[in-house]
């Protein structure tokens, strides 16, 4: 039986997070409205949303820093007012704004994290792991942010916790600390451990979550993986194609496609295609069909930024698959016009 398996003990029920219908007020502010949602055990959960969305007050409802208004928030099997004490026992955090003690070295910040979680930890092996075993005896009031950082998450993994919980773990972080932190959060995934943090930073978030949550005024507005999302939006992908020529016929064919909603000609040799992400070899095989022979291809798919935006502001004008949007694709027709395929 592994660590892991012996501290889920009880459970079996295969989930580290569960809010039913979360609500929390501040005065006349509504954080969050309404959210329910299940994180599964061992998964990488990425927690986004705008500014203000309500990330921190959920984070902060599951440690008991902040009581909901209405509904529940339960952890490892623990109910997170009633049993919070359990609740920070088994989880380990990277909270907003941690406080460190400005005359405490890292290692002293290590062994205490290192008693409270009552583990026999060595602290110079977990300030390895976060990359500041060389300022161990150093005082971390005159650690940068990024150090401090570190070290808080050091703190984090203190004790090998069931669930991390950490709170725009890349804060402060240069991008060399970024690939450490998603190695980190990867590795801590592969022992077994469920990872569930809050971040702006997409490309973050996109190399290293299963599924991810969006937040929005206080309510979640999507769950589901990365590219599920992407699905969901129905914007199409852009195929850009080099052929030896473009023929009429090329076009015509690739344009009658099912799942093509545009077709342009860019000069005698490129071809730019807007399709359903799945459709992009059939179109290759229509313009192989149509004569023509494919020298390269280039894909591109809605950047994170696009879904981000779609997602949670009024604005974006997202395509759909029934076709309303504007993918800004033409095909040209045989008059030299341009009709929307
Ligand atoms: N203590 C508080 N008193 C009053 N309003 C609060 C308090 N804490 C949070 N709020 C409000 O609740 C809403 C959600 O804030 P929260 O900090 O949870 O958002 P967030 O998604 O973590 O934002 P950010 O990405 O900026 O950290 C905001 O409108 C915020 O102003």
């Amino acid at each position: 039986m592994s660590q892991l398996d012996e501290q889920r003990g009880k459970r079996s029920d295969g989930i580290a997070i569960e809010l039913v219908g979360l609500n929390k007020r501040y005065g006349d502010v509504t954080a969050l409205d309404g959210v329910s949602l299940t994180v599964r055990e061992g998964e990488i959960f990425g927690f986004l949303g705008p500014n203000g969305a309500g990330k921190s007050t959920t984070i902060d409802i599951l440690l008991d820093f902040v009581r909901p208004s209405a509904g529940t928030a339960t952890v490892l099997g623990y109910d997170a007012q009633t049993d919070s004490l359990a609740v920070r026992q088994a989880v380990g955090v990277l909270p907003d704004g941690y406080h460190l003690y400005d005359r405490l070295t890292a290692r002293q910040h290590l062994e205490f994290a290192i008693a409270s979680k009552s583990s026999d930890d060595d602290p110079i092996e977990l300030l390895e792991r976060v990359g500041i075993a060389d300022a161990a005896d150093r005082k971390a009031g005159g650690f940068s942010k990024g150090m401090r950082q570190r070290l808080v998450l050091a703190m984090a993994l203190a004790g090998s916790p069931e669930l991390l919980i950490l709170d725009e773990p890349s804060t402060g972080l240069d991008p060399n600390g970024a690939r450490e932190m998603r190695d980190i959060i990867r590795a801590e995934r592969d022992r077994g451990a469920t990872v569930f943090f809050s971040s702006h930073i997409l490309e973050q978030v996109e190399a290293v979550c299963d599924r991810v949550g969006i937040l929005r005024n206080g309510e979640l507005v999507a769950v589901d993986t990365i590219d599920a999302l992407r699905d969901a939006l129905g914007t199409d992908a852009r195929l850009v194609l080099t052929v030896e020529s473009v023929t009429d016929d090329m076009v015509g064919a690739v344009a009658t496609l099912p799942d093509v909603t545009g077709v342009r000609a860019d000069g005698e040799r490129r071809l730019t295609v807007s399709c359903a992400s799945d459709a992009k070899s059939a179109v290759i095989r229509a313009v192989e069909a149509a004569g023509g022979t494919v020298v390269d291809f280039d894909v591109e798919e809605t950047s994170l930024e696009e879904m981000f935006a779609a997602y949670t502001t009024d604005e974006y004008p997202a395509t759909n698959s029934e076709g309303e949007g504007d993918s800004g694709l033409v095909t040209p027709s045989a008059d030299g016009e341009e009709v929307r395929a």
